[in-house]
């Protein structure tokens, strides 16, 4: 008997390869599974980037972008938006911004979250950050996020899966890095791609010896293999893309 019905996953360096290529193994697992379960993506990116991969994916299932700030329940509907603590995040930004040299990432697109490049040692970012309470930084290894503390994967995930009628526990979450330590708390069980960091491979129930989108691949095999998923022919119930 299956015991999981859903996948979430997250994108960068779990999806991809180290320089952000698209995984050919995961392509090819996410296209096998496409309409016959439900593969949330759930990215620290922007939503048009969350939904453009997910269309060329075929995962045809609910998005969560900006590590949990937007939803998006259905391809052609308005995101769910979590307000963040707008005021105190631009604060922030303003601080960083005077004192380090920061590219920042994506700002027309980017709604919830702020995101820059790691050019800076985290260390020295995080003393600047003891004065906005109300807001969190992470390292995302692909990139740094200032977020609001309200705002998080295993958030996101609790409110799509219960617009699908579904519960976070129903899923089952592949992923790699720091912001996706909270999703595998809250889903029913996780995997980290061998390429995770320590502290993702001390929070998943399982480590995969392959990394980045091979990783992937090796989670839905394990997955099939094990019975834990089923996965059925012609689901139309929540494949909304
Ligand atoms: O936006 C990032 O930095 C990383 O994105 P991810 O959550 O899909 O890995
Ligand atoms: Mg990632």
């Amino acid at each position: 008997m299956a015991r999981f019905s859903g996948i979430v996953s997250d994108i960068d360096g779990t999806l991809t390869h180290d320089d952000r290529r698209l995984s050919a193994e995961a392509l090819q697992s996410a296209h096998m599974l496409s309409g016959r379960i439900p593969v949330v993506l759930a990215s620290g990116n922007t939503l048009c980037f969350t939904r453009a991969v997910s269309k060329m994916l075929g995962t045809r299932s609910p998005l969560i972008a900006e590590n949990g700030g937007l939803i998006l329940p259905f391809y052609d509907s308005d995101p769910i938006l979590i307000e963040p603590c707008r005021d105190e995040l631009n604060a922030a930004l303003n601080v960083l911004s005077k004192h380090f040299d920061l590219t920042v990432f994506d700002s027309r697109d980017r709604i919830t979250d702020i995101s820059f490049a790691k050019t800076v040692d985290k260390e020295e970012i995080l003393p600047y950050l003891s004065d906005f309470p109300n807001i969190y930084f992470v390292d995302a290894e692909f990139a740094y996020h200032l977020t609001d503390k309200n705002i998080c994967k295993s958030d996101g995930l609790i409110r799509t899966a219960k617009l699908m009628g579904m519960d976070a526990k129903d899923f089952v979450a592949v992923g790699d890095s720091n912001n996706d330590i909270d999703l595998f708390q809250a889903a029913g069980f996780s995997f980290a791609v061998a390429n995770a960091t320590p502290e993702v491979k001390k929070e998943a129930d399982y480590v995969l010896t392959k990394k980045f989108g091979a990783g992937f691949a090796e989670a839905v095999d394990y997955l099939i293999q094990n019975d834990l998923i089923e996965l059925e022919d012609n689901r139309r119930d929540f494949y909304v893309f």
